[in-house]
């Protein structure tokens, strides 16, 4: 960690040596940044090097010459790392999601827990010298865990293409196999690919703004093996849809929901306002700690189910629920962590913006026979006030954000409300450094658990025991 602080120490002084686009130069990487690109320092000037490991050497190739950094990529690998291993997908380094492919996994492993280091050491929050980080808890088996493809369907050559964007353009890459998918979900995806081009269904031309199909989603429920498949279009219209339907069914009967999102235009955004259901069930059924949720297409679920289970666990192992407490799941989504402690807790209350997503965690209490949980359309920090002025006391807050992190105006209602026991679900370990500034004013860090969630990529989880200080 010191060796860190040096080297950014020295970022500070050396930002005047300069270099040009192409020019060349030998670098040792020292260390992975967030984003597992290996970092490297020329001249003592910050250098980034996709794909690049500690310890190895490289002739490094710039890319682009900033004021304040250098990025570049490898040219030759002069001293390879005895950690570089092949990746299993031969486009891990063309598109996002494979940014650690070439990386062995326990190295992996080793490298969330820094990054949670890296965090703390850039917002310093109180103390964070003496935090207890645990050793990630990582899979067996750390390929085909995601249980959802969200792929771009685009033409290229004349033939249906399925995949992501090369990193940094629009240009797709057909994934023909993926490793870290569930693989019914490729199976699916490719079968959809086909049906697309047998029936001449016109896709989406990102220059032109015509055609229609634009993104297909499969999400399997591992637990009971139920397959959604979600056609994400440009228009309400979705031309041979009676013939598309029937061969889906046909076809792939492992797919019991179909549903089409419609989103017009040209909107970043891949998903729009309205879903339609279109054959089969509206939702799929997952079952995580034996019960069952209810999953809309819109709705968030962790990606990995296997390590679903392992954050549960270490959410429960942290919060310690007992029967007294009122519990608040922020950010509850469709239930899940809320509802794996019901029967441990007196109530559970949620808040969650998404109105689908209530409605699902509405609907799993009920079917699974839970009568003290509640859930409240709206973002937490909104939610949170007013119950708070309303005299709602609780006891235990388990917080589970997006990548943002916590409001401002959220961080400001639990310091009022000052929870016994405490617990942040983070899935960014930057957001949730921040957050800790003001949280550690008046809570102390007991200890952190990350969990990989993401094998192949930088992406770290983290369970935080938060317990309020004595001073
Ligand atoms: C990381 S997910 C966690 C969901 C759930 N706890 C789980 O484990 O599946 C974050 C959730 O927060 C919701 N969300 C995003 N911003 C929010 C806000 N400001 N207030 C409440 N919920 C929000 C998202 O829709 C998403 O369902």
């Amino acid at each position: 960690m010191n060796n860190h602080q040096n080297h950014r120490h020295s970022d500070r002084q050396h930002k005047d040596v300069e270099v040009e686009i192409g020019q060349r130069f030998p670098l040792t990487i020292k260390r992975l940044g967030i984003n597992g690109e290996g970092i490297g320092y020329y001249q003592r000037k910050i250098c980034f090097v996709p794909f690049a490991l500690p310890g190895e050497v490289v002739v490094a190739e710039v890319t682009e010459a900033d004021p304040r950094f250098i990025r570049a990529k490898i040219h030759k690998l002069r001293k390879p790392s005895p950690h570089r291993v092949e990746p299993a997908d031969d486009y891990a380094q063309d598109v996002g999601g494979f940014e650690l492919e070439h990386l062995a996994y326990p190295q992996q492993l080793e490298f969330k827990r820094d990054l949670i280091r890296q965090a703390l050491d850039k917002f310093k929050p109180t103390g964070y010298h003496g935090y207890t980080i645990h050793p990630t808890l990582g899979m067996d088996m750390p390929y085909e865990y995601r249980n959802k493809a969200q792929f771009q369907i685009r033409m290229i050559d004349g033939h249906v293409a399925a995949g992501l964007y090369q990193s940094g353009s629009h240009d797709l890459v057909d994934l023909e196999s993926c490793s870290v998918q569930i693989p019914v979900t490729m199976t699916v995806m490719r079968d959809m690919v086909k049906l697309i081009e047998e029936l001449e269904i016109p896709v989406y031309d990102e220059k032109t703004k015509a055609g229609i199909i634009k993104t297909v989603v499969v999400r399997v429920a591992d637990g009971t093996g139920e397959v959604q498949l979600t056609i994400i279009t440009n228009t309400p219209k979705l031309p041979h849809k009676h013939q598309l339907l029937e061969q889906i069914e046909q076809r792939l009967p492992e797919v019991t929901s179909v549903m089409q999102n419609i989103n017009p235009g040209t909107s970043p955004l891949v998903w729009g306002d309205e879903t339609i259901h279109l054959a089969g069930n509206d939702a799929i059924t997952e079952m995580i700690g034996g019960l069952k949720f209810r999953l809309s297409a819109r709705a968030f679920l962790q990606l990995n189910p296997e390590q679903t289970k392992v954050l549960y666990e270490q959410t429960a192992k942290a919060l310690k629920p007992s029967r007294k407490d009122t519990l608040i799941d922020a950010y509850a989504g469709i239930g899940t962590i809320g509802l794996s402690f019901a029967n441990q807790v007196d109530q559970v209350l949620g808040m969650e913006v998404i109105p689908d997503a209530v409605a699902d965690a509405k609907y799993n209490a009920e079917q699974n026979n839970i009568d003290n949980a509640q859930y409240e359309v709206g973002t937490a920090e909104k939610v949170m006030p007013r119950w708070l002025n309303d005299g709602v006391n609780f006891d235990a807050l388990v917080v589970d954000p997006p990548r943002s992190g916590l409001d401002g105006g959220l961080i400001k209602e639990i310091l009022r409300a000052k929870p016994e026991k405490f617990v942040y679900v983070s899935c960014n370990p930057s957001t949730l450094a921040r957050d800790l500034v003001p949280l550690t004013k008046v809570y102390d860090v007991k200890y952190m658990q990350p969990v990989d969630m993401m094998p192949q990529t930088p992406k770290c989880e983290v369970v935080v025991k938060l317990v309020k200080s004595a001073k």
